[in-house]
């Protein structure tokens, strides 16, 4: 397995990574897409933060990638859309940069209110420059939190801890979580309206872009305050200048910008009313130690064990739940492929899992099924692309789940429909993986291992016509399963220690008797 680590991820991270046997190589921020998708060719997965951005192009060569990581939360430098469409997971470690991110925002809520940017710039320059740097104080002002999250919900904590007055505007905010810790919920005209101080945390996505527009900030009490350590492009970086030029708005401290780095000539730059900097919310030492490392943990158990934690498109599994499923995937994925043989183009795929059905996530099973079942047509489907390519591809997927285990733990039946044939496959774990039933006949195979699947006449003489030719082309038969259809035919799973070439199969299908014949 290899990594690209770029933007300088913490080493301990990368320390995880070697001591899993992964190869890591280090690398400065890419900044040409042509550059990044020549770098992923070959590598498993990549780890970046912001400076380098992953669009659809970049991973237009990125064959064997299966995790983009994100050393810290906002993944909006990602695409990834494109990413899922592909099969790659995208992976954060929000948690990891909360702390350092709401510190950032109060520092600059007191920077704000006491001009310490201008005062120590004075002190530089030779002057003392004590007139005209009166300050005011924040207890009892009234602090505007857009995004009662994890970073704003943090902000607001803090800021009710120096006497300041808190609301919050956030309409995804669960129920259960909302008036938590006492932050009362405003609309966002009114809390505009209503606050000294308004700051930002919330991602950047479509809906959210220039959420701070002229209007909107128009509608802010006159001489209250702006912090934007969000995203660059929350806030309209224009009308923001016009306003404070205005008086409108009496100042604004950004650390994120629609343009990073911010061009040297920017109209920003040169405005003393606001406080700037590059982008420093998430860079502190323990920040950057604990994304790296909760990323790492999370990459290198999803390629080991198939748990899933952080990932922003694909639902989580527990290390717990991967253990009870763990041993179901390997199965899953043979049994896709032999449903694939059996039905090409299917239409519709019905999954039942039966039996003891407690404490068993069945959705990454049902998505790594069906992305064995399409994966061997054409493309690359993984589960994380696996349900919307069987959308695209007209293939509808059913999932019930309980009903009789017919004497198993747990069974798993599939019901596969195709255009000109419906199969049935049934298969359990009860001693090894095994398929215990094919088309409601009983009959017995490993379906990991090389097995001709058989429909021959019900008569004497079938398993050694059989036996004798396979013996003749040298192919050693490990277990030979029978079952009687009922209807005059048989059926048979023959096991072999190699898969049998087209010449051998051919006299095989020539062979009174054997009706047909498929090597899956
Ligand atoms: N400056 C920096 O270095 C850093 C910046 N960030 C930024 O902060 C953002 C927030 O991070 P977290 O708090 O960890 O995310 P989070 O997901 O815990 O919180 C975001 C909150 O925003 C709310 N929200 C979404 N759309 C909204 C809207 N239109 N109006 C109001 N609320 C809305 C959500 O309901 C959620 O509660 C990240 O997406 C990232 O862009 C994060 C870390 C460091
Ligand atoms: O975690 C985030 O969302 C951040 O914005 C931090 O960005 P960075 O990793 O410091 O480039």
């Amino acid at each position: 397995m290899k990594v690209l680590a770029c933007d300088g991820i913490h080493e301990d991270g990368l320390a995880l990574f070697r001591d899993a046997g992964w190869e890591v190589v280090v690398s400065d921020p890419i900044k040409d897409t042509a550059v990044l998708a020549q770098a992923l060719v070959g590598v498993d997965a990549v780890l970046v933060r912001s400076a380098t951005k992953v669009p659809a192009e970049a991973l237009a060569e990125a064959s064997q990638l299966r995790v983009i990581g994100r050393a810290g939360a906002g993944v909006d430098t990602i695409d990834v859309e494109a990413a899922t469409e592909r099969g790659i997971a995208v992976m954060n470690a929000p948690d990891g940069n909360t702390l350092a991110a709401a510190e950032h925002a109060i520092s600059l809520l007191f920077a704000l209110a006491r001009h310490i940017p201008r005062a120590d710039a004075g002190m530089k320059a030779g002057e003392w420059p004590k007139a005209g740097l009166t300050g005011f104080e924040l207890e009892g002002k009234k602090l505007g939190v857009i995004g009662l999250g994890r970073i704003g919900g943090t902000v607001a904590r803090k800021a009710q801890g120096i006497g300041m007055e808190v609301a919050a505007h956030d309409p995804f905010l669960p129920a259960s979580a909302a008036g938590k810790g006492s932050v009362p919920l405003k609309t966002l005209d009114e809390l505009l309206a209503w606050a000294d101080v308004v700051t930002l945390h919330i991602p950047r996505t479509k809906e959210t872009t220039n959420l701070l527009s002229e209007t909107s900030m128009r509608g802010m009490k006159k001489g209250a305050y702006l912090i934007n350590a969000a995203r660059g492009g929350l806030v309209d970086e224009a009308a923001l200048l016009q306003l404070i030029e205005e008086g409108h708005i009496a100042g604004a401290a950004l650390d994120t910008f629609v343009t990073e780095p911010l061009p040297a000539d920017s109209a920003l730059r040169a405005n003393a009313k606001l406080i700037l900097t590059p982008h420093l919310g998430a860079s502190t030492s323990e920040a950057q130690q604990a994304v790296s490392t909760i990323l790492a943990r999370q990459i290198i158990d999803f390629v080991a064990t198939g748990a899933v934690a952080g990932c922003v498109n694909l639902p989580p599994l527990t290390a717990e739940a991967a253990r009870e499923s763990g041993p179901w995937m390997p199965l899953m994925s043979s049994l896709g492929r032999l449903a694939a043989r059996l039905v090409p183009a299917p239409t519709r795929l019905e999954i039942t899992y039966a039996g003891r059905t407690d404490a068993l996530d069945t959705r990454p099973l049902t998505r790594l099924l069906v992305a064995a079942l399409l994966g061997t047509a054409s493309g690359r489907v993984t589960p994380v692309n696996a349900l919307q390519e069987a959308a695209a591809r007209g293939l509808t997927v059913a999932e019930t789940l309980g009903g009789d285990g017919d004497g198993f733990d747990r069974l798993l039946k599939l019901r596969v429909v195709g255009e000109k044939r419906t199969r049935e496959i049934e298969a359990t774990l009860h001693r090894g993986p095994r398929v215990v039933r094919l088309d409601g006949v009983e009959i017995e195979f490993d379906p990991q291992a090389h097995v001709l699947l058989l429909r021959n006449e019900d008569r004497p003489g079938m398993i050694g016509a059989v036996g004798s030719q396979l013996g003749a082309a040298g192919v050693n038969i490990v277990n030979f399963a029978l079952g009687a259809a009922g209807d005059g035919q048989a059926r048979a799973a023959i096991t072999v220690d190699r898969p049998v070439n087209e010449q051998q199969l051919a006299l095989l299908r020539a062979t009174p008797g054997i009706l047909s014949l498929a090597q899956v």
